[in-house]
Formats: structure tokens, sequence, C-alpha cells
């Protein structure tokens, strides 16, 4: 089965209440391919998501822009996955380089997050992206590679050598486990499949490089074509080829109505994460881009 396009607005930390209401009534009178062609999902601040959730239109999808990484509690000024959920709130984006960046959540936090997010129902549109530094390293790869390896949890690995050394912790004790990890052998006590997300086709992947986001600096069709294409083939080694087949990795970081249809055009983009043209009536010529993948 194809890809179904994907287009989702992050508004950020944007808006007043009259904005939003402005930005909805926009959205609500604009005219887009079909549910079937493209979905769309919009992502307006914490405070708004009641207020968007009422008054968008029923075609198009609402998100949060963040969670908490595991269950609620004693936790000031998270919002909980459970909460998300209880108002209905399908979708949540995890692990945007902004996030990463000045709140400095880690890869392994951002999997946490996904994983947990997950596990209580919502779909997760997980962000990954190499800093303008590391592709000047020529380390993009590996940046999202490792991104997505904390996203998708360890592979399997079904070693006689692993089994063994389990049962031997298990029943001989602390002094195997110490004498273990004396001659470097630790690293294989534990090293069983631990796949963190449950289900693939809840998962969107999008690819933000953040010298592209909020710069003007769009990554050019073929840059964004290269990364994507390298995504699908780890997931497809690392994964499965099914997951790699179906699940839709999208484009971040200065989209406009002037540049998606080149970029929607590549093989690999199977939609846009949009960060300040989502709050402009343009926004309406992005989704429309779709059609450019239903015509290809
Ligand atoms: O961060 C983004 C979307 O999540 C992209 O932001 P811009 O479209 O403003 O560059």
């Amino acid at each position: 089965m194809g890809r179904k396009f994907f287009v989702g607005g992050n508004w950020k930390c944007n808006g007043t209440t009259e904005q939003v209401k402005k930005i909805v009534s926009t959205l609500n009178g604009g005219e887009v391919p079909s549910q079937d062609v493209v979905e769309v999902v919009i992502s307006p601040p914490f405070v708004f998501l009641p207020l968007v959730k009422e008054a968008l239109r029923p075609d198009f999808h609402v998100a949060a822009q963040n969670c908490w990484v595991k269950k609620g509690g004693a936790f000031t000024g998270e919002v909980s996955a459970e909460m998300l959920v209880n108002l209905s709130i399908p979708w949540v984006i995890i692990g945007h380089s902004e996030r990463r960046l000045m709140l400095k959540e880690s890869n392994e936090f951002v999997g946490d997050k996904v994983a947990y997010a997950l596990s209580q129902g919502l779909k997760v549109i997980a962000c990954i992206g190499e800093t303008l530094e590391q592709r000047e390293a020529g380390s993009t790869v590996e940046v999202v590679a490792a991104q997505t390896k904390a996203i998708a949890g360890s592979r399997p690995c079904v070693s006689v050598v692993s089994f063994v050394t389990c049962l031997d912790v298990r029943f001989v004790g602390y002094f195997m486990y110490r004498t273990l990890t004396v001659t470097g052998l630790k690293d294989c006590i534990c090293f069983f499949y631990k796949s963190k997300v449950s289900n693939w086709a809840d998962v969107v992947l999008a690819y933000e490089p953040v010298w592209a986001i909020g710069t003007g600096k769009v990554a050019t069709p073929a840059q964004a074509q290269e990364v994507h294409s390298e995504l699908r083939k780890w997931l497809q080694a690392n994964v499965s080829p099914e997951v790699a087949a179906s699940t839709r990795i999208i484009y971040g970081g200065s989209v406009t109505a002037a540049n998606c249809k080149e970029l929607a055009a590549q093989p690999d983009v199977d939609g846009f994460l949009v960060g300040g043209a989502s709050l402009k009536p343009e926004f309406i010529d992005i989704i429309k881009s779709a059609e450019v993948k239903k015509n290809a």
C-alpha cells in the first residue's frame, strides 16, 4: 500500500485566541485534496488544543507539541500522554530539535517518550535532524541513524553467548556478574531484543535539519531525498523491509508554498512538517502539494 502524504503544521509557541480563530477559519475555508490523498495534522500550543480541536474541520486532526515521558503525577509544568488521550488528541510531536537543543532532550529521552506515547495509544510525529556543524563534518547520516535507533530500540540478537551468559548471571548471581563486567562481557549480558515501537503504522518520522529550521534555508530536494533514502535503508536493515516501505518520512525546515512541490516530487519525501508557513494562508498550498504525489 502506498504511503499517504502527510502535512503537519507546527505552530510552535505562537498565537493568541484571536489569531488562532483566524487561522482555523482560513484552514476551514481552504480547498484541499481529500483525506484519501493527504493527512493533515495541526499542532497548536497545549492551551489552544481544545479550541482548535472544537473549531477545526473534521478532515484535519490535531497534535500536541510534546508530552511527558511517563505516567503523569508530580511533574510540575508537564502534560501527560494520558491527558492527551483523555482529550481525544490523536497525535503528538516528540523530539523536535528546539526541545532537543534548548531543553537538552537526549536521544534516549526522546526514544522513551515516543515509546510511552505509543503505549498510551497516541500517534507520534518523531523528529530527527542534524545541526549545521554535524552536516559540515559529514556526519548527517550517522546522527539521524543514532536518533532513529533510540526511537526504534535495539535490534534482535539471538546469540548463544548472551543467552548462556544471562542464565549464568541469574543462577550464579552477583559474583559472576562482577567477573563478567571485569572481563568486558557486560555488554552482551542483557542484549535481548527490545523494540520500543509497538506499531510503526502510528509513527511518522520527520527529518528536520536544524540548519533549515526557521532560517529560510531550505534543504534542496536532492539533499532531502538523500537523507530520506538513507533513513529508509536504515529502517529496512534494522527494523524490517515492510516498515521501511510503509513508514512515512516527512521533511521539515523552511517549507513554503514556493518550494513544496519540488520537495514533494522526491520519491522518499512523504510530506512535510511546517513551522512558520503553517501560520499563514499559504499552508493550504503546501497541503495541495500532495497532488504532486497523486499524479506521479
Ligand atoms: O521546525 C519546523 C517544523 O517543526 C520547521 O520550521 P520552519 O518551517 O519555520 O522552518
